[in-house]
């Protein structure tokens, strides 16, 4: 297993981590615990960047895979989306071998509260991410652990940007029949009716209890994205479409094209930890250079 630190243009620590048997590899900033780049075996990119992205070394990169926690989007009093994407994460130099048949190429990064954060969000934890690499797949693992006296509550959401080629070409499916919350009509909640999701539009929703998996295809690309869930029930679905995007200041005007977030999340009911007690919540993404998807994805 291989696992570089490189310093970035701002001078900040980023771990690479590179599958051994000519796999895929992934860049970790670990300012935010934040993958902000996986590429493929023949180097090509397979997650969102921000065109507008500027290194700074107290500011998250949009794009890649966000840390949303402990809380998602506005729905509490901590900044949007929580704090952990705007704290310096740590790497365990030791950390716990993988389960049996679990993926070999991995890096852990932990997250404790400052004094300062406990100022904001009085709850001492610990937060594992495992980051792991197959061949063409890449999992993130994150483990809460509640070390106060105290139980807590939190939201939880892996913000991920998938890149992809024209979001009018793509088709989410899996999310067929689930109801959601939709955020640009007040928070109302709807039933999914369609056969898949497309876009044509403005789209910021949180998918209830969905199935575990949940497929991404790129006609034009001839990728398929496959992201497989586990403890984390709900899944958001975001895009700004030219409109929002263009008044986001770190977003170029035509990004909104060549971006989808699908975020494995636990929103609508909060995780409650007692003291001592453990979370953990998984996605794994599988990019497959086909849309052979375009079926039926297997519920269970
Ligand atoms: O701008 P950010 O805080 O990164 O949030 C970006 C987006 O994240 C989530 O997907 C929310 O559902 C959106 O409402 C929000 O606009």
């Amino acid at each position: 297993m291989t696992v570089d630190i490189v310093r970035d243009a701002a001078g900040m620590e980023n771990v690479v981590l590179r599958e051994p048997h000519g796999g895929s590899s992934v860049v970790i900033h670990l300012y935010g615990g934040q993958v902000t780049s996986w590429k493929t075996a023949h180097g090509e990119e397979l997650l969102f960047s921000s065109s507008k992205a500027t290194l700074k070394p107290s500011k998250a990169v949009r794009g890649g895979i966000l840390i949303c926690f402990p809380q998602f989007s506005d729905l509490g009093h901590l900044e949007p989306n929580g704090f952990a994407r705007n704290r310096l994460w740590t790497i365990d130099s030791s950390p716990p071998p993988p389960p049996v048949n679990g993926m070999n190429t991995y890096v852990d990064l932990i997250l404790n509260p400052s004094n300062q954060d406990l100022k904001i969000w009085p709850h001492k934890f610990e937060f594992r991410l495992r980051v792991a690499l197959g061949l063409s797949s890449l999992s993130l693992t994150a483990r809460v652990k509640n070390t106060d006296q105290k139980p807590f509550t939190f939201s939880f959401a892996l913000d991920t940007h998938f890149l992809i080629s024209d979001i009018s070409e793509v088709r989410v499916e899996g999310l067929e029949t689930s109801d959601y919350i939709d955020n640009l009509q007040n928070r109302t909640r709807f039933t999914e009716q369609g056969n898949a999701l497309t876009f044509d539009g403005e789209v910021d929703r949180v998918y209830l209890t969905t199935p575990r998996k949940i497929a991404i295809i790129d006609h034009e690309r001839k990728r398929t994205f496959e992201l497989k869930k586990e403890g984390l029930p709900d899944a958001v679905v975001w895009n700004p479409w030219d409109k929002r995007c263009r008044a986001i200041p770190d977003l170029g005007d035509e990004d909104y094209q060549r971006m989808v977030c699908i975020d494995a999340a636990a929103i609508e009911r909060s995780i409650s930890l007692k003291s001592g007690e453990e979370w953990r919540g998984r996605q794994e993404i599988l990019a497959v250079s086909s849309s052979y998807f375009s079926g039926h994805l297997d519920p269970h």
